[in-house]
């Protein structure tokens, strides 16, 4: 097989493997032991002979097959559920009832759910009531509750203006936070004096537990002067329609209450439990890449900052293994993972961080054999587009130019999957059911 196409499954054999060892299948069943009456999740153990009810809640692109996979360990154990997840990512449940919201941007369902969710809890809030919410990566747009004299309409309204620009997810969050009546602790504060566990796959950079989802049943960190400053900082005052603006005004002139912060007693009846992160799926694709014969590196799983800056950063570094064996001799692996940004010009195309990070990588090893990467978003969609992310090396730039296709240009226009398409090098693997951000896997070899 040519050196190329052994690569380039070497690289899909990594990832995947990677991405096997944070899905719910896997991380569901290998972290609770369930032998009635205890319920025994990590180092947490539950004695269900206490509680009248199990109610299952949840949020998030991996919450469908997160619940699957619980109904499958307490199967009659439970009494109700509610999961909300993206649209095209459900799977058949037996108790636990789905609804499919938009996500990046909440939609009417993303309100529905966040209605239904509040509805579930004041129902079933109670001493003798376990409450097992399901969080994963998404859920900041999937189940939505806006403060009274906040509209859905003006939470997608700044929901857009925040992707676009630039602003980071603590950020991002901390703004959403201030605008919901579920998340940024809430949820916890309205489930209390019941007691509650959350299950949580981290898709957030230091697994923050305040910003992952907005953290619903988490104290949170961010305050209303952090607001302010964010809104400063990506002069996004202007943009915001009179009430939303008013609103945050009132706010900083402390009219209103700030999110739950760790001194409420809400938050002792609350067990937060990480079961899966972007470190978890690093160290099985690094343990995959030694298996295929490559000396191996993790750099980092908290890669951030401008995707094409990021891009240019890691092919220094690949570069660096062909010039001085540094940090590792070829034939060798290096995995990073994080979660970089894009910040968008007025007019531009298509595509997402990880398409526009491999485009700029590609950029700087053109002509250079050996090297090769593979950059994807772990839960299957990279940007506003059905790719996952791309593989590159160094034929890509020229084989794209032989086209007419100028990669220097589509760069600048963050056009990337439109450049990827072009020459048949998106990486699509549908929804994967799992979001640990994103992850970058760079092989060098010296083979011809
Ligand atoms: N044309 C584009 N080129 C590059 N990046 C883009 C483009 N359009 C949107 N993006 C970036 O994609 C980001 C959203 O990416 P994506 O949809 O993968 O994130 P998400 O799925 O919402 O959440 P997660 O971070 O968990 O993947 C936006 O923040 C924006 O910066
Ligand atoms: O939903 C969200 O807020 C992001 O995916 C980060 O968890
Ligand atoms: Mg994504």
């Amino acid at each position: 097989m040519p050196n190329q196409k052994k690569i380039k499954k070497h690289l899909l054999e990594i990832f995947h493997t990677g991405l096997e060892a944070v899905k719910p299948t896997t991380i569901i069943p290998s972290s609770i032991n369930f032998n009635y009456p205890l319920l025994k999740i990590e180092q947490q153990t539950f004695d269900l002979s206490l509680f009248k009810h199990i109610v299952v809640l949840g949020a998030g692109k991996a919450s469908a097959l997160m619940a699957q996979s619980l109904e499958n360990i307490l199967e009659g154990f439970i009494t109700k559920g509610l999961i909300s997840t993206k649209y095209g990512h459900s799977c058949n449940l037996k108790k636990i009832e789905i609804i499919e919201a938009g996500h990046p941007v909440p939609d009417q369902n993303s309100l529905l759910a966040g209605q239904k969710i509040l509805k579930l809890i004041n129902q079933y809030r109670s001493k003798h009531t376990l409450f097992i919410f399901l969080l994963s990566g998404g859920a900041s747009s999937l189940m939505v509750l806006p403060q009274k004299n906040i509209s859905l309409k003006e939470k997608q309204l700044i929901t857009s203006l925040l992707l676009e620009s630039g602003a980071n997810i603590n950020e991002i969050n901390a703004i959403r936070k201030h605008l919901s009546a579920i998340k940024g602790g809430h949820l916890a504060k309205a489930i209390y004096p019941s007691t509650l566990v959350s299950l949580i796959i981290s898709d957030v950079i230091g697994d923050k537990l305040d910003v992952i989802g907005s953290g619903p049943t988490t104290a949170d960190s961010s305050t209303w002067q952090d607001c302010a400053f964010i809104l400063d900082k990506y002069s996004l005052w202007d943009k915001l329609s009179s009430s939303l603006k008013s609103y945050f005004q009132e706010a900083l002139k402390g009219h209103l209450s700030e999110t739950p912060k760790s001194t409420d007693k809400c938050f002792q009846k609350v067990k937060n439990i990480i079961l899966a992160s972007n470190l978890k799926a690093l160290l099985k694709a690094a343990h995959k890449a030694k298996q295929l014969g490559y000396k191996t590196i993790i750099l980092t799983s908290s890669l951030q900052g401008e995707a094409k800056e990021a891009g240019k950063f890691l092919a220094s570094i690949a570069k660096e293994t062909l010039k001085s064996n540094h940090p590792l001799a070829p034939p060798c692996c290096l995995l990073c993972g994080g979660e970089t940004t894009v910040h968008l010009t007025q007019k531009h195309g298509k595509g997402g961080r990880n398409q526009e990070l491999a485009l700029a990588f590609a950029l700087e090893i053109q002509n250079l054999d050996h090297l090769y990467l593979l950059s994807a978003g772990t839960d299957g969609t990279d940007g506003p587009t059905d790719a996952a992310g791309a593989i590159v090396d160094g034929t890509t730039i020229p084989y794209a130019s032989q086209k007419n296709i100028d990669g220097k240009k589509f760069l600048e226009l963050h056009d990337s999957y439109n450049f990827f398409k072009a020459i048949n090098t998106l990486l699509i693997t549908g929804p994967t059911f799992t979001n640990v951000m994103d992850m970058q896997i760079i092989i060098s070899t010296k083979e011809d």
